[in-house]
């Protein structure tokens, strides 16, 4: 185990690596390999659920719960690989073996996207669904199985490859490494919806899903031949048996001995561990308490994840209700989530650069799991400022009816103005081809409204919880037409567009992305989502035809009202009223950025010193297991949002992020007071007294033979005590 030359001083690390500027070479494979796994992985993950959506197309309730389950299940499987590394293969054969599977499951996906394979009647679609939701989800769980079971390997084998003098090497290493993550998820998350937008095919030409995974497939494959490439320069550690089959039986005998021995007559041990002493070995036992103790530790962690897995979902939706115009750069919704991996690229050189050494130089020592605890403490501050900036939106939000309550608005149609009372308001003029400014609110029911002049009176029945146009016709005494209107902003942050025809003859309405179909005369068309930016609209009527454009922002809703007196062949842009149902976002998406950089900072905080706080107080044999029972924590934060999604049904969304907040801060004060108690160890230190001891033990029974058994058992147990109480020094 030990280091072939001191590796500052020489030139070989730990294995056979060469050393650079102080780091073994043998990093620089893990740390690229990282890159590219992270880049597969992300990049599959964000098309994924398009493609269950309009590849397989499935409706938006069973895609979302079969990523879900997907995403939970690729942070439930470092168990898996974890076990199979410390106990069977090693992590260097694991990692090997399960891209391997991953590497297969990703190809999987990019055959099973490939729309030609069965589409022999050549329409562009899949004849047999059967066999692409088979193959698709027989690699998805390939990818699961495969992107777990390495994960928790890769970062302990990196570790590995550091020297017992090199912790500020391998500090710096896990910080190389979060950023490769980071690094491969940004650009995947940007490039593969490019590709998925990319139009591919044999017969025919359909969205190229089989591109935007057959990428992350060959990703994949470098990430696999890149950690071969290193393969003669790494240091393996050997796995030491079935230790995790050990781990559990030893931690059984424990308990059942302890429950044999519960009388008072029994001397009690210090620790409830040590009742395995009759047993099992000692360094098992010291090796176990290691873990336990870093284990209960990490109770309360998943809390952190679950507020920081909302960015994707709770943040998203809210930057639907936002403003995504940044001048030259128009941000999509979704798209804001890449803030998050591209702050990780900064924040990570200052903090290791800037604030810890600052920190450092104030005299504060920050260790581990106060850095952890400032972490959440970020992530609870992004909390509130989410909550800010929710009360901001909702005063722009416009007030929909409740279920008792019915609004109305008015459209004149005509070409002259007309006089409207409606009950409870002052007569109102509506100039021609002109819409109220806003809805009018009444109770449900029926209403009476007259117009015109000589006045005339007809009854109009509100729906419950419905906004409703009324179309005012040219000639009053003709039939009134009631329009349904949205009740809600529409979805990511499109607009919900739909016209109104005044004119005596149909009129054709089409643009590049919608078609609103052929619109009667007096009569309107369903709605149709348009994204932002300019959109131009083809009227057409036989074979005439005009233009109308507009500019969109986000998540507006509008009537376009088609004059009576519309010429075709003209310009028809003075010839259609646009009728503002729902004002566009107007809160900056830029608002989100402080919740955006305190959530960062919180993750890079909590996240980059648990993935090297679980490595260093590993014991050498579970090294592999204890990072994916941190890993662990990121499973059980995913699962809490989906529990909470279902049950929190708190009507202010403001109230939601200040109560997550405030769940947080509890766990983080209980998070401090278990950190307080912990005392740091040194797992080298303490297995090399260990070993020690028991090579001492035997050369005294060769020279000593026939000591009572038991009397040696507890002479060793208060020894070893003591050795462990002197490695295990230092508290928070
Ligand atoms: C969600 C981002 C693209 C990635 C994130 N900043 C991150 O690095 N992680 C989230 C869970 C743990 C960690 C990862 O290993 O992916």
């Amino acid at each position: 185990m030990a280091d072939k030359e001191d590796p500052k001083n020489g030139k070989m690390g730990k294995g056979k690596s060469k050393v650079v500027c102080g780091y073994p070479l043998s990093i620089f494979f893990i740390v690229v390999n990282e890159f590219c796994e992270r880049f597969s992985y992300y990049g599959m993950r964000a098309v994924l659920v398009l493609y269950f959506k309009y590849f397989l197309r499935w409706d938006d309730d069973l895609a979302t719960s079969i990523y879900h389950t997907f995403v939970a299940l690729c942070y439930l499987t470092p168990i898996l690989g974890a076990i199979v590394a410390d106990s069977w293969l090693g992590k260097f054969k694991t990692i090997i073996y399960l891209s391997i599977v991953y590497a297969v499951g990703q190809v999987a996906m990019a055959v099973s996207a490939i729309h030609d394979i069965t589409d022999s009647d050549r329409d562009g679609t899949p004849d047999s669904m059967t066999f692409h939701i088979v193959l698709s989800m027989v690699g998805l769980f390939l990818i699961a199985l495969g992107t777990g079971g390495i994960k928790p390997c890769v970062a302990a084998f990196g570790g590995d490859q550091f020297g017992e003098h090199q912790d500020r090497q391998r500090r710096t290493f896990f910080s190389v490494f979060y950023l490769c993550i980071n690094g491969g998820s940004l650009l995947s998350t940007i490039i593969t919806p490019v590709l998925r937008a990319q139009e591919c095919g044999i017969y025919s030409k359909q969205k190229c899903y089989s591109l935007a995974f057959g990428v992350p497939a060959a990703l994949m494959v470098v990430a696999l031949v890149v950690f071969i490439i290193g393969s003669g320069m790494y240091y393996k550690a050997e796995p030491q048996g079935n230790i995790m089959l050990d781990v559990c039986k030893c931690i059984g005998f424990a308990i059942k001995n302890r429950y044999r021995h519960r009388s008072k007559q029994y001397p009690k041990r210090q620790h409830w561990m040590d009742w395995a002493e009759e047993k099992y070995d000692k360094l098992l036992i010291a090796q176990i308490k290691m873990v336990l103790k870093v284990l209960f530790l990490y109770i309360p962690l998943p809390m952190f994840w679950t507020l920081f897995d909302q960015k994707g979902s709770r943040w998203t939706l809210q930057a639907t209700t936002m403003d995504g115009n940044f001048g030259a750069l128009v941000i999509q919704p979704d798209q804001m989530q890449t803030v998050n991996p591209i702050l990780i690229l900064t924040l990570v050189p200052i903090m290791d650069s800037l604030i810890y050494p600052l920190i450092k130089k104030c005299g504060l020592n920050f260790t581990p799991l106060k850095r952890m605890t400032v972490g959440m403490l970020l992530a609870a501050i992004a909390f509130v400022c989410a909550a800010l900036v929710q009360i901001q939106i909702d005063k722009t939000l416009p007030t929909f009816p409740s279920t008792s309550q019915s609004q109305l608005k008015l459209l004149n149609m005509g070409s002259n103005s007309v006089t409207v009372k409606l009950p409870g308001n002052d007569a109102l003029i509506l100039p021609a081809a002109q819409a109220s400014n806003d809805y009018y609110m009444f109770q449900a029911g029926q209403i009476d409204i007259s117009f015109g002049n000589p006045e005339m009176t007809k009854p109009v029945t509100l729906g419950s919880g419905q906004r409703q146009t009324l179309l005012i016709p040219s000639t009053l005494s003709d039939e009134l037409q009631m329009t349904n209107d949205l009740t809600s902003k529409p979805q990511e942050g499109n607009n919900a567009i739909r016209f109104v025809n005044g004119m005596k003859t149909a009129v054709n309405v089409s643009t590049a992305a919608a078609d609103f179909g052929l619109i009667e005369p007096f009569y309107y068309s369903n709605y149709s989502q348009i994204k932002n930016g300019k959109a131009t609209f083809t009227l057409r009527s036989g074979s005439q035809s005009c233009e109308y454009s507009t500019n969109f922002g986000f998540g507006s809703s509008y009537t376009f009202f088609i004059h009576s007196t519309l010429v075709f062949g003209s310009n028809c842009q003075d010839s259609v009223t646009a009728v503002e149902d729902i004002k566009p976002n107007s809160v900056h998406m830029a608002l989100q950025i402080p919740q955006y950089f305190f959530i960062t900072a919180g993750e890079v905080m909590f996240s980059v010193t648990g993935l090297e706080f679980s490595y260093s107080q590993a014991p050498s044999n579970m090294k592999a297991v204890l990072q994916a029972g941190w890993l662990f924590t990121v499973a059980i934060g995913n699962f809490i949002v989906l529990i909470v999604a279902e049950l929190a049904k708190i009507p202010k969304q403001w109230a939601e992020y200040v109560l997550f907040a405030s769940l947080l801060v509890a766990v983080c004060v209980i998070f401090s007071i278990m950190a307080y108690f912990y005392t740091y160890i040194d797992p080298t230190e303490i297995e090399a007294q260990f070993k020690k001891k028991i090579n001492e033990d035997d050369e005294d029974d060769k020279s000593k033979p026939g000591k009572a058994e038991v009397e040696m058992v507890k002479r060793d147990s208060i020894k070893c005590h003591d050795e462990y109480d002197k490695a295990t020094q230092t508290k928070m």
